[in-house]
């Protein structure tokens, strides 16, 4: 399987004109990214509620960028999540996420969403390594 990337992941892609042209700072050495974002209002599930799959989308996203910041390049394989609090639309959220180990084609790796310092959701997530 082949990824290319083109720009246009709606979470961090420069020329989707939609996404949420996410910017992350990665850590490879502690084989960690994070990202601050807005949550845009058009992204609501119940009214005034931001939908649960861009926070799922989010924290998707953070656990890959931790895998490639750390030179892996990864599809996800598997993503549990526990949403802890609601995330109002319009408010800036800081997401977090980490590799926890490795084995063989897999990567585990862990992620969370805080807003105001507080855990909003997390993620545990295995990653497949390609190539
Ligand atoms: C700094 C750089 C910036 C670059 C900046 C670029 C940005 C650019 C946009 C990025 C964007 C990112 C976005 C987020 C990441 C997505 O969201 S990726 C998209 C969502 N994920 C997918 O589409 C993956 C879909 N699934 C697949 O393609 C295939 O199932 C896989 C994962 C490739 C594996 O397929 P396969 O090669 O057929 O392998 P398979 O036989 O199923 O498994 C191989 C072995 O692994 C085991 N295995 C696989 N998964 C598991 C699991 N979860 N648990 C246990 N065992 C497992 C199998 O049991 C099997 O074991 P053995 O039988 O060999 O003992």
């Amino acid at each position: 399987m082949d990824v290319i990337d083109d720009g246009r992941c709606f979470i961090c892609g420069k020329d989707n004109p939609i996404g949420l042209k996410a910017q992350f700072i990665i850590d490879p050495e502690q084989r960690r990214a994070e990202t601050t974002v807005q949550i845009p209002e058009h992204f609501q599930g119940w009214q005034g509620i931001t939908h649960g799959g861009i926070i799922s989308a989010l924290l998707d996203e953070i656990c890959a960028q931790a895998c490639m910041g750390s030179g892996m390049q990864v599809v996800t394989s598997e993503l549990k999540l526990r949403y802890r609090a609601p995330v109002p639309t319009g408010s800036t959220i800081r997401v977090v996420g980490e590799v926890t180990g490795k084995r063989r084609r897999l990567v585990d790796a862990k992620g969370r969403a805080e807003l105001d310092g507080q855990v909003v959701a997390e993620a545990e997530v295995v990653m497949f390594r390609l190539g």
